[in-house]
């Protein structure tokens, strides 16, 4: 298998080419079993899209991914990290895992670095009335670059694009160094005719890094520009894993099913 392979994950084998190995997840939220026995590897160094109708689980399993929700049975492996069921391996996973999001949930009054700098709100006193550290600024800073927004540094926030804004919340994930970046819906509120044009820099900004990353998209065109590979969900199971190109209009069908309408009667 190479790294780059894309044939239907086993779960049960942790490849060294795999970023995380679920087997056998269930994930209940409330009353409601929302994921039934997930058996899925995501690949080192890929995008991957969570693609699924309204309701099917997707946010419910990138929370999972993120180590907010914890399954009900099942385990996820982090190769050279451990399970998440263990404290340390799951705190380490917290550390190397950045998220973005479909608001970009930034502070309108602050600075685009102010912004990206919150991303490391963790790693100081919560307290702390000192000014940021200068190697946090600096590390803003190249979070910044790397967006492609450095010459915006300072602009406050509620003065910026869309797309910019969209910028300042990648950059805010980057500033973690993560190895792992999630996302629920972060091109939701950025123009379709955007996101097409960010796309290919998105692509490159991802292998520069070296970033695994897992985004949930509603468009399905958007995940057939961005990802490698499509997850797709029904009813909290798996119901497709491939590339693009494989998700054809019987995939389509399937994982996104006409709604069955009901036929008046008398
Ligand atoms: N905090 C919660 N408590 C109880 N049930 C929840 C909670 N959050 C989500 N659910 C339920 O879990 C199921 C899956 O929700 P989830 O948000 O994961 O779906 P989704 O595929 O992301 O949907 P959408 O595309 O509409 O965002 C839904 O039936 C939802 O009502």
């Amino acid at each position: 298998m190479t790294p780059f392979d894309d044939s239907p994950p086993m779960a049960s084998t942790t490849h060294p080419a795999d970023a995380l190995v679920l087997t056998g997840v269930h994930v209940r939220r409330g009353d409601s079993a929302v994921l039934h026995g997930i058996d899925l590897a995501f690949p080192a160094g890929r995008i991957t899209a969570i693609v699924g109708r309204s309701g099917v689980g997707k946010s419910t399993l990138i929370a999972t991914l993120n180590g907010l929700i914890r399954p009900e049975a099942g385990t996820i492996a982090v190769p050279n990290v451990g399970r998440l069921d263990d404290p340390g391996p799951l705190r380490e996973h917290r550390r190397r895992t950045a998220t973005i999001f479909q608001d970009h949930a930034l502070i309108d009054r602050l600075s685009a670095l102010d912004n990206v700098l919150l991303g490391l709100a963790d790693q100081r006193h919560p307290l702390s009335l000192l000014p940021w550290p200068e190697e946090f600024r600096r590390r803003a800073a190249q979070a910044l670059d790397e967006v492609g927004l450095l010459h915006r540094a300072n602009a406050r926030t509620s003065t910026l694009s869309g797309g910019e804004r969209q910028r300042v919340g990648v950059a805010r994930a980057l500033v973690r160094r993560p190895n792992l970046l999630l996302g629920d819906e972060p091109f939701a509120s950025v123009d379709p005719t955007l996101v097409r044009q960010m796309s290919a820099e998105f692509r490159s900004l991802v292998a520069r890094n070296g970033l695994t990353v897992v985004l949930v998209l509603h468009q399905l065109e958007t995940a057939r520009l961005l990802a490698d590979r499509i997850v797709g969900l029904v009813e909290g199971r798996v119901g497709f894993v491939g590339p693009p190109d494989q998700f054809n209009a019987e995939a389509e069908a399937r994982i996104f099913p006409s709604p069955v309408l009901a036929v008046p009667t008398e």
